[in-house]
């Protein structure tokens, strides 16, 4: 046997060499004999759960919460799938929930006036999206301003979503839906006739529509199918809740990837739309657009520098931005609407499958609208003049609101009612759902019903309607999100025949960012005749 083959310590070793030590002695070095690495590490260890423990129960005060967490991680295995029924469960807890992830310390608000007051409340919270948005979109990113910087930025932006504007758009977004409709009779045919989910069909063609939107015919139909597919990893990438860190061959990494991959080719299409706007191209995309009232800023402000008769004002002066600035900003519109619109556009095609005698309504209107010929090319003007299309769209937006949380962050200690205080650094998570499911807004709200845009009266319910936020930081594209859904289920309605084929499943909420049938939408598509 090997002379050291003891585990005894070298402590031990001292006590055993003291025969005399008195008791003290005795005792100090019991202590001490039990300090090896591992028992230090273990006390830590438990000084730390303690510490997780205390600062939420800290944190936690009056509001509804578990009593306990799972020390550090908290429900961070449930937020990698998350399920919408256990969602439910926590927005009925309380109008103020919450929950704690890592370091992270959440408060839910889940009323509509709980919702309302955060959002409604820039001095104290500002919008966080989720941890990982600011590695995608970049921490210098627009979206990330807060108070008079943002309030000044998106005053510049506003430009891009006026009545004129929009209807620029719209040739693209017709040449988007003539081409992808007749694929999806394609898909069917190829796929013998039978159905097959299509949502991820959806989520191509909204990607398609917001990016001819976006930057027009800048990137060509390969990009465009390229972008659409690398997509998928940016919406995977955010969960509500994230590792901190991006590691190598995880989601978050294969997202920041495919965000890398977007801006790139987005600063390379605001390099050529500079080109094709300082020659006096024509506005085509939101991109375009942009571009021409920095152009026309530019031109103004020479002229008044020179002193010569600079002509009429434009409505707002803005600066030139960078190839990269565009392209970031240009991002966030694609960022913010490709989850909600392809959510809205999935459940849209589900429901109108579902209610055949309001789909021969929206049918009936967009056909009045082009006098009888079902070709004619949609206009702003008969998208002003849908009364019903666009209350099914309003209808699908409230029974399936597609943003169902809208992460913000405390920016200092944010006293949400007279007995709760957010602490700084917390995420206040306003949710839509209750707000846009309140039977005294919106009575029988389980059930699919646009009459009650029409003879009821859900248009004068305009606290309630929270599908597009309110507040500074509200959907800025939002008309343009209902005008665009208005638009597609018009002409499909009138180009298309589907059909839905339900399994137990249909009706069950899938959350992936925003929100999806179970079953992905079992669909087939035909040409109508
Ligand atoms: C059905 C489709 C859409 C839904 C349900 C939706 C919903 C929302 C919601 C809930 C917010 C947060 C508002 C808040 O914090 O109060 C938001 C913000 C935003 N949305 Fe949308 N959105 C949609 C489509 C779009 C589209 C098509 C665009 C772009 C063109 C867009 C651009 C934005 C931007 C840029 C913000 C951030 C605004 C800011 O921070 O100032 N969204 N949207």
């Amino acid at each position: 046997m090997a002379v050291n083959g003891s585990f005894a310590s070298p402590l031990a070793d001292a006590r055993m060499s003291s025969p005399k030590a008195g008791v003290l002695d005795g005792l100090a070095s019991t202590a001490l004999q039990g300090l090896n690495g591992w028992s230090v590490a273990l006390s830590l260890f438990l000084l730390l759960v303690v510490y997780d423990q205390w600062s939420y129960i800290r944190n936690k005060g009056s509001i509804e919460g578990p009593l306990f967490k799972m020390p550090f991680i908290g429900p961070f295995l449930e937020s990698v799938n998350p399920e919408f029924e256990r969602y439910y469960a926590k927005w009925k807890s309380g109008p103020l929930s919450c929950v704690s992830v890592f370091h992270k310390f959440v408060v839910i608000a889940s009323t509509r006036d709980m919702a309302r007051k955060v959002l409604n409340s820039p001095s104290f919270v500002k919008p966080c999206v989720v941890d990982v948005a600011r590695k995608l979109l970049r921490p210098r990113n627009w979206v990330f301003l807060d108070g008079r910087e943002h309030v000044d930025y998106r005053k510049g932006l506003n430009g891009l979503f006026t009545r004129q504007a929009l209807e620029t758009y719209l040739p693209g977004q017709q040449e988007v839906y003539d081409k992808y409709f007749e694929r999806f009779v394609q898909v069917t045919e190829q796929n013998g006739g039978k159905q097959i989910p299509f949502m991820t069909h959806f989520r191509e063609l909204m990607c398609a529509v917001s990016l001819r939107t976006n930057v027009g015919h800048y990137i060509d139909d390969d990009m465009v199918k390229k972008i659409a597919d690398d997509y998928y990893h940016v919406t995977a990438a955010l969960e509500l809740v994230n590792f901190p860190i991006i590691i190598p061959f995880t989601r978050t990494w294969r997202g920041k990837k495919a965000a890398d991959m977007i801006l790139n080719e987005f600063s390379k299409c605001a390099a050529k739309s500079k080109v094709r706007m300082a020659a006096g191209g024509k506005v085509e995309c939101i991109m375009d657009s942009w571009v021409k009232s920095m152009f026309d800023s530019e031109a103004y402000r020479q002229k008044v520098a020179r002193g010569e008769d600079a002509g009429e004002k434009p409505a707002m002066l803005i600066r030139m931005f960078s190839d990269f600035e565009i392209s970031m900003t240009i991002f966030t519109f694609l960022f913010a609407s490709q989850d909600a619109t392809s959510s809205a556009c999935t459940w849209l095609f589900q429901l109108m499958a579902q209610n055949p005698d309001m789909l021969d309504r929206v049918r009936d209107e967009n056909l009045r609208l082009r006098n009888g010929d079902r070709n004619a090319r949609f206009t702003i003007d008969m998208l002003e003049n849908m009364p019903y299309t666009r209350a099914i769209v309003k209808e699908t937006l409230r029974y399936r609101p597609p943003v169902i949380m809208v992460p913000y962050m405390a920016k200092r200690d944010f006293p949400i009612t007279d007995t709760y205080t957010a602490p700084k650094g917390s995420m206040v998570i306003p949710t839509t759902w209750l707000a846009l499911h309140d039977p005294d807004a919106y009575p029988n709200p389980d059930t699919f019903d646009p009459e009650r845009w029409i003879s009821g009266d859900a248009e004068a319910q305009g606290k309630n309607w929270l599908v597009f936020g309110t507040g500074p930081h509200y959907c800025i594209g939002q008309t343009y999100a209902v005008m665009n859904l208005m638009a597609m289920i018009g002409k499909a309605s009138l180009e298309l025949d589907w059909k839905h084929y339900p399994t137990p499943r249909s009706e069950e909420i899938h959350v992936f960012a925003t929100i999806f049938p179970m079953d992905h939408c079992p669909l087939t598509f035909n040409k109508r005749v």
